[in-house]
């Protein structure tokens, strides 16, 4: 059974922290994902999950200042990112969060930061972490270092840590004109985390290309967590028809 994770800072979203742990148990969640949650203690977070019985899949690592254009510490000052990674790994280890995603910045990946995210992935290994890469569509995101997924994968393998690892948003890749089944064909075996939303209104999930990635990759056997990452179009709660054909079913939860 494919485990869907409930992305806590896209879902719920209306609610206080507190509630939307809440919220996810009793929908039916056995997972969750936060994009960033540095403004509530660690300890919080991990009080949280475990009062609710849940398991998180995902967090990223600080990256700098969204709303003033930043998306990613990698590519500026040396000693921010080692904070960033710093603050990611006390938050994974407090939370028993086993992914990682580092957001690279605005511009190509270079020799510096290959080697940055080379001690960062060696660090996040030994506390058992996954360095996760992702590319954002560059109509939403134009200029990010990781535009599509071969961008993201050649920066893998240019890393060359087993530990660093690729997430599938399908609704980047869709956005953009890609194929997230050819990509999980080709690439399956390096994906350590998928996304969905609606390539349309990054809703719902609602395209049949969706759902047929959910069902290709149920039936591979791949093992990791699918994060339900969209902004709902209405009430969370009433929006999750979508997942209850794999087990987000309120009152009827299996393990994350
Ligand atoms: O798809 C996205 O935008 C996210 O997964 C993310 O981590 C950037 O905030
Ligand atoms: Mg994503």
């Amino acid at each position: 059974m494919i485990r869907i994770a409930a992305n806590l800072s896209t879902l719920f979203a209306d609610l206080p922290i507190e509630a939307r742990f809440e919220a996810a148990a009793r929908a039916g969640f056995a997972a969750v994902e936060m994009q960033f949650p540095y403004a509530w203690p660690a300890r919080h977070i991990a009080a949280l999950l475990a009062a609710n019985g849940l398991t998180l899949a995902l967090i990223n690592a600080p990256a700098g200042d969204f709303a003033r254009g930043d998306r990613g510490l990698v590519l500026g000052d040396e000693d921010a990112f080692r904070r960033s990674i710093d603050q990611a790994i006390a938050y994974a280890q407090a939370t028993d969060c086993r992914r990682v995603h580092v957001l690279i910045g605005n511009g190509p990946p270079d020799a510096v930061a290959v080697r940055r995210l080379r001690e960062a992935a060696r660090r996040f290994s030994g506390h058992g972490v996954a360095l996760m890469l992702e590319a954002l569509n560059p109509l939403d995101q134009p200029g990010y270092a990781l535009p599509d997924l071969a961008a993201a994968d050649a920066l893998r393998i240019a890393i060359g840590e087993a530990n660093v690892r690729l997430q599938l948003d399908a609704y980047h890749l869709l956005r953009s004109g890609g194929d997230p089944l050819a990509a999980f064909d080709r690439l399956g075996g390096h994906v350590g985390h998928i996304q969905i939303a609606d390539p349309s209104d990054r809703g719902e999930p609602s395209e049949p290309v969706l759902f047929d990635v959910l069902d290709t990759v149920a039936a591979s056997g791949w093992d990791g967590f699918v994060g339900a990452e969209y902004n709902p179009r209405g009430k969370t709660a009433a929006g999750l028809g979508w997942a209850r054909r794999y087990g987000v079913v309120p009152g009827e939860r299996t393990d994350g």
